[in-house]
């Protein structure tokens, strides 16, 4: 129970020659394990999947037990404090059903409109806050938790609201770890070793999820049989590096500029926000890496679909097909038949979704895309963490393969200078001279 990788409509157009880069992936392999490469400070997720923190994930639960009866938990974070704990619930939670404790995002932008709408919502709910930031200085989610305590401690008074305000931050630094403690509001750790966009399996994503009631044993178990998968120098034993060596050659042999990730499911759309910042933010530097982009389909191939199928060449799609649903319909027979669909009365729509999925990939091979095709078995909490630790392992040893550093994140300072040499920010006067 894992992943399967099929490269066979990428054969098509490039040789990938395993003996060639075999050396090369066995370097890199054992500068991962051994955190000797760039930015080896921050390769603590490696070892996440075993040696999450126990002790925390217990307080985490008895912390849930403590506050079962909450009708709302609000997280605020951004970047890597909200994508993956985002995508996990989208990934495993039923459509259109309520959970027991609803989880709702804030601090993910700094729009007024959505924040205005999440104080009133709040106004006549049970609810408590996770505040998300390693830095503790990030504006969004420091600008929507100003305005949330604000609103919590009217509601619920001071001592009360040190209660219901739970934080995720760093271990002994920065701003919202000095207001934890001065506050004495219930702390939860960001490894020094664990970067943003690799957090997923701390407390970072561990809180949202025990929360909302998601089997995180069964997450973590998904993560470890993709260590040990991954856990192989040898490139044919290990799909992890095969993904990443295929991408590294589509882009420096092939020139394609582009990655599009590519899900069948909305469940998946979260999970394609929180693998684009993976890659982004690891890849994009020095005039490097390919841009990753997402799609879901079949619905936007009513809108992107003609730009794959016959705009410029520069992209290739990595789809993300799911085996198994765990629920279906199928379509019935009408005796009229004015849209032309008796032909597939009593087929599921799995099946229907299949053949698109099939179809496309046919059509755009055809049209000069090549196409890497990743199967899971089904949208659950294992292969959750299972495709977490496979995409993370494949994007380090993607990054090194490009020789950058793929634990840091210079660029991401120059909107946030600018923005606050115009919002009037001391030491920022120059910035825009
Ligand atoms: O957890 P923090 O420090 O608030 O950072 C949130 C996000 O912002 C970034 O630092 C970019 O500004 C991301 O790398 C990170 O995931």
């Amino acid at each position: 129970m894992g992943l399967e990788l099929d490269l066979t409509n990428v054969e098509k157009f490039l040789k990938i020659d395993y003996k060639k880069y075999d050396k090369k992936i066995k370097e890199i392999h054992q500068m991962i394990h051994n955190k000797t490469g760039l930015g080896n400070d921050y390769l603590g997720w490696i070892d996440l999947p075993y040696h999450y923190d126990k002790e925390e994930l217990k307080r985490i639960e008895s912390l849930k037990e403590k506050n079962k009866d909450l009708e709302v938990l609000v997280v605020i974070g951004i970047g890597g404090s909200y994508l993956g704990s985002k995508a996990g619930l989208e990934f495993v939670k039923k459509p259109f059903t309520k959970e027991k404790t609803e989880i709702i995002f804030a601090g993910h932008q700094l729009s007024g409109e959505y924040l205005y709408h999440l104080v009133e919502y709040l106004k006549d709910k049970n609810y408590a806050i996770n505040v998300i930031s390693k830095s503790g200085t990030t504006t969004e989610p420091a600008v929507a938790f100003r305005i949330l305590k604000k609103e919590i401690e009217e509601k619920y008074g001071k001592a009360e609201a040190k209660n219901r305000i739970f934080v995720t931050t760093d271990k002994k630094r920065g701003a919202l770890f000095t207001q934890a403690t001065n506050e004495g509001y219930e702390k939860f750790i960001i490894p020094d070793s664990v970067g943003g966009r690799y957090s997923v399996l701390t407390a970072v994503g561990l809180l949202p999820f025990v929360f909302a009631g998601l089997d995180v044993k069964s997450m973590l178990e998904g993560a470890q049989k993709a260590f040990d998968d991954a856990n192989s120098d040898d490139i044919k034993n290990n799909l992890a590096y095969q993904y990443a060596l295929t991408r590294y050659l589509l882009n420096q042999e092939n020139n394609k500029k582009i990655e599009m990730l590519i899900n069948y499911e909305p469940k998946l759309n979260f999970f394609s926000e929180w693998w684009k910042q993976l890659f982004g933010e690891s890849e994009g530097k020095e005039n490097k890496g390919l841009f990753v982009a997402s799609a879901s389909f079949t619905t936007d191939l009513h809108s992107l679909g003609q730009y794959i199928q016959e705009g410029q060449r520069t992209l290739f799609e990595t789809v993300l097909k799911v085996k198994n649903n765990d629920k279906d319909l199928s379509i019935p027979k009408d005796k009229d038949d004015l849209d032309e669909l008796n032909y597939i009365s009593n087929k599921s729509l799995s099946y229907v979704n299949n053949k698109a999925l099939l179809g496309t990939m046919i059509a755009h091979v055809s049209g000069n895309v090549p196409n890497i095709l990743l199967t899971i078995d089904k949208l659950d909490t294992y292969h959750f963490g299972y495709l977490v630790y496979f995409f993370e392992i494949a994007c380090a040893m993607s990054a090194y393969l490009l020789e950058i550093n793929p634990f840091n994140q210079p660029g991401v300072e120059a909107y946030k200078k600018n923005m606050f040499a115009l919002l009037g920010k001391k030491g920022y006067e120059n910035i825009l001279k």
